[in-house]
């Protein structure tokens, strides 16, 4: 079959067998020989006596050899029939007229000599790991070998011998080398194993161009060199002990970088290397989480290992990893999952949208542990129980005094929403009109109450608006105007709330700045950072169509009042000579146009807006009743003003309005409907004290107000249906922070109570209970009363949900748009207003500080 060279006789004979004492060679079945099969003894070696790292250690209980024959190359010089067991993979010699063994596989012979080899010289792939082998000259025939492995060899020379110009791969882990010698001559060597030795330096690789895998893992090299200008793209030298990562600029094809188990304090060096798909800095010592800045570019980068490194204690480590480090599909050897992901993106820079929802949610889970309360505000519609227009701009936009001004001009619809914040008074303002000016002790604690309905941060600064800030309009039978930034507007978007909102806006970044610097005392960084932010709202409006229901061009403050008014009045269907002649959205399509004009990135505004304007904002004057002028969205949102409007009650109306609204609460809550003459037995509620604001802003805490509901419906809500609805949140005022605080802590306590109260019957409920049994009203006489003043269309029977309203006020769960009874007339075309009085400060602090328009 082989003669010496290894050479198979074309003619499938026996001649030119090795020449001293040929074997009886077994095997010389025909099978055997066949190329390619896999019946070769190399084939039945495991992989790891084949290279790649994991060294073959001959199993002890492995008999096999033994009982397979007699011991073969005892003495460690390789014979022929050791060769003959090893040979593998017949094909054509490289003169392509012989078929000759392309492979040599010698495991663990114990082989010192291997000078038989030297007549070898058609090997292709020479595979001699564990043996004693110290000199590889043999080998110099080979010149036609590609591959060979004499890891765990005593060698103490790297490829010392006459190169063969193919050879591709080399493994000589695991032997004796302390130096790499000049491989120059190996320009076709494509991997290189030189694990486990003992080189101190990174030498002789410089003219190996086709190089693309090196691993010299578990030496002791001291720092990387030597390895400039090399295409590798695998580079393993782990376990030395490197202690920076340097001189691998010039690598620019690396893929994968192994440098585990080193001594390694920083990444710097690994920035630029843009094919970077995998770094595993295993076992080192790098503790700096800005470390990862040097991997922020590598968009291939999918893999990293840090672990057993300092920075692995660090907390959230792994999620401040995975948000600077987003492409990486695998820390540490574990996979990172999107879910992760989004949550450290939640964590370091959440969107705005999560950051309103953490407020929302903040606010009212602390909101649910507190008592609860019922606001008389809450009565006309579940849905939208407070009116409210929300102008949102940058800072300096001008929205606060267009809000001043609205309100100082439409005194019997707005009233203004006064917000709490953290920073100091500005001079010029007070507290109490202006802001609530608190400290963040006290603007925490207002959290923790559950008082707020919207908070946020901004500027250094929190904001926040309370809902006794907007019950304190309500109340009044106004709508609520606030001012307020982007953040709170998408807190708002959470709650039941359903204001409108008005983006003011300037037209153009430069005279934001230009109104911006023209304040005292105003730092050139707010200014820059307010710019960034009229980049935001446009945005905004760009990419959320709708999310405004309008836009203005606040850069002439005057002219955009001029069109907030319009569009107010038109919103309202108030009609006056100034407004008739822009009575839908005209001067604001041209505020918009100006926006458009001046600016083109504003485009945005005008074409996103314009379809909201339209459907929102535009209403039909003339003689059409409220409800289907309003568009039902605009009944629901001036209900409280609409009610206003009605003509003054007796106090026998005024009795049964507060008992229907008590029972309206009862079904909107518990969607029980008390019968009509349980209704009229209830006690009258008390009425709240007009203005109940406290130094915050607040309500009077030492009057307590009794619900208007009565007990058995309204506490069986609160008890079991708290979360239905945060109209129906807050406490029973207490008087101080002390009590509210400890108001908040007893949720369960007070649900117990409620709750008790509930069960119990009503008459029986004393102090705690919010109703009393009380004699009851005479019903006839209240009818007769009722209808005198016709301010009922129909008879007060059992406010049903979903039933027809009578114009007074919005039964529970009528919707807009739902059969009411059609008012024929704008309000305030022939009903007398009963509005209180406007508190003085606003006229006067108005009257001050308003700019002149
Ligand atoms: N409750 C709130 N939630 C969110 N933002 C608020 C709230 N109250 C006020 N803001 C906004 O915070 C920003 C800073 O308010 P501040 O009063 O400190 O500045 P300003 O210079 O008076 O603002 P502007 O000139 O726009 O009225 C303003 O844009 C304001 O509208």
């Amino acid at each position: 079959m082989a003669d010496a060279d290894g050479i198979w006789s074309q003619h499938g004979g026996m001649d030119g067998l090795p020449p001293s004492d040929p074997p009886e060679i077994s095997f010389g079945a025909p099978e055997v020989f066949q190329v390619g099969t896999s019946d070769s003894p190399a084939s039945e070696l495991p992989d790891s006596a084949l290279g790649y790292g994991v060294p073959y250690i001959p199993d002890d209980d492995d008999d096999s050899q033994e009982e397979e024959g007699p011991e073969l190359s005892p003495d460690g010089i390789l014979d022929e029939e050791t060769v003959a067991q090893g040979l593998s993979n017949l094909g054509k010699a490289a003169g392509g007229t012989s078929q000759v063994f392309l492979h040599l596989t010698l495991p663990g012979y114990n082989l010192a000599d291997i000078s038989l080899l030297q007549d070898y010289v058609h090997l292709q792939r020479l595979e001699m790991p564990y043996n004693q082998i110290t000199d590889l000259s043999a080998l110099s025939c080979m010149t036609h070998l590609l591959y060979l492995d004499v890891s765990h060899n005593e060698l103490r020379d790297l490829l010392n011998f006459d190169p063969p110009i193919n050879l591709k791969e080399v493994d000589y882990s695991y032997n004796k080398l302390e130096a790499i010698q000049d491989l120059s001559e190996h320009t076709a060597l494509t991997k290189l194993t030189l694990d486990n030795n003992n080189i101190t330096e990174i030498t002789g690789l410089s003219n190996c161009r086709q190089l693309r895998y090196l691993s010299i893992a578990h030496n002791n090299l001291q720092k990387i060199s030597g390895l400039d200008h090399l295409k590798i793209k695998y580079l393993s030298l782990r376990g030395n002990n490197i202690k920076r990562i340097e001189n691998l600029e010039t690598l620019v094809y690396l893929q994968v970088l192994n440098l585990s188990g080193n001594a390694i304090s920083s990444m710097a060096g690994l920035e630029g290397h843009n094919y970077l798909e995998s770094v595993d800095l295993d076992d080192n010592e790098v503790s700096n989480i800005a470390e990862v800045q040097y991997l922020v570019d590598l968009r291939l980068l999918t893999d990293l290992n840090l672990m057993r490194n300092p920075i692995q204690g660090l907390p959230d480590y792994r999620l401040s990893i995975l948000y600077k480090l987003q492409q990486l599909s695998t820390l540490d050897r574990k996979r990172a999952e999107v879910e992760e992901k989004v949550q450290a993106i939640n964590m370091f820079n959440p969107p705005q949208e999560v950051i309103a929802a953490q407020d929302h949610i903040r606010n009212v889970v602390y909101s649910f542990l507190t008592a609860s309360r019922v606001y008389d505000s809450t009565l006309p519609s579940i849905e939208t129980p407070y009116p409210m227009l929300v102008l949102t701009g940058p800072q300096g936009s001008g929205k606060r005094d267009l809000a001043l001004r609205l309100v100082q001009d439409f005194p019997d619809y707005f009233g203004y929403g006064i917000s709490h914040t953290t920073r100091p008074p500005k001079t010029g303002e007070e507290d109490n009109k202006d802001y609530h000016f608190v400290s963040m002790e006290r603007f925490e604690n207002l959290i923790r109450q559950g008082k707020f309905i919207q908070t946020c941060q901004y500027a250094g600064h929190l904001y926040g608006l309370t809902m006794d800030a907007v019950e304190a309009v309500a109340k009044e039978g106004l709508a609520c105007v606030v001012h307020m930034e982007l953040e709170g507007v998408m807190t708002l978007k959470n709650t039941y709330f359903e204001p409108r909102y008005v983006l003011i806006i300037p037209a153009t970044r430069q005279y934001l700045a230009e109104r911006l610097s023209s304040r005292e005392g105003i730092h050139q960084d707010e200014v820059t950072y307010n710019i960034t932010r009229w980049n935001t709202y446009v945005d905004t409006n760009q990419t959320s169509p709708g999310f405004f229901d309008m836009a203005i061009d606040s850069d002439d403050l005057g002219q955009a009042y001029t069109n907030l008014r319009k569009l107010v009045m038109d919103y309202l269907g108030i009609s006056d000579a100034a407004s008739s002649e822009t009575s839908t959205i005209d001067g604001d399509s041209r505020s918009q146009s100006a926006i458009e004009a001046k600016d083109g990135t504003m485009t945005g505004v005008t074409s996103t807006n314009s379809a909201t304007r339209a459907t929102k904002w535009s209403k039909p004057t003339g003689s059409i009743s409220m409800d289907m002028e309003m568009g039902g969205g605009a009944a629901r949102t001036y209900s409280g003003q609409h009610r206003k409007m009605e003509p003054k009650k007796t106090p026998v109306e005024e009795a049964s309005y507060a008992r229907r609204s008590a029972a309206a609460k009862a079904a909107i809550i518990t969607g029980i409907v008390p019968n009509p003459y349980q209704q009229l037995m209830q006690r009258p509620p008390g009425t709240a004290p007009s203005n109940t604001l406290d130094q915050d802003g607040l309500g009077d805490h030492d009057q307590q107000r009794p619900a208007t509901a009565p007990m058995d419906a309204t506490t069986s809500f609160l008890s079991m249906q708290a979360n239905t609805s945060q109209a129906l949140q807050g406490s029973m005022d207490s008087s101080s922070d002390e009590s509210e605080e400890s108001a908040s802590l007893s949720d369960l306590s007070s649900a117990r109570q409620f709750s008790a109260a509930g069960s119990s019957d009503t008459s029986e409920q004393g102090e705690g209970g919010y109703a009393e049994r009380v004699e009851g009203l005479d019903l006839a006489a209240l009818e007769n009363a009722l209808s005198d003043q016709g301010s009922l269309t129909s008879p007060p029977a059992a406010p049903r949900p979903g039933s027809a309203g009578s114009g007074q006020m919005s039964l529970p769960g009528s919707r807009p748009g739902s059969a009411r009874e059609p008012v024929t007339s704008r309000p305030g075309s022939n009903l007398k207003p009963v509005l209180p009085p406007i508190p003085s400060y606003r006229g006067e602090k108005q009257d001050k500080s308003l700019p002149d328009f």
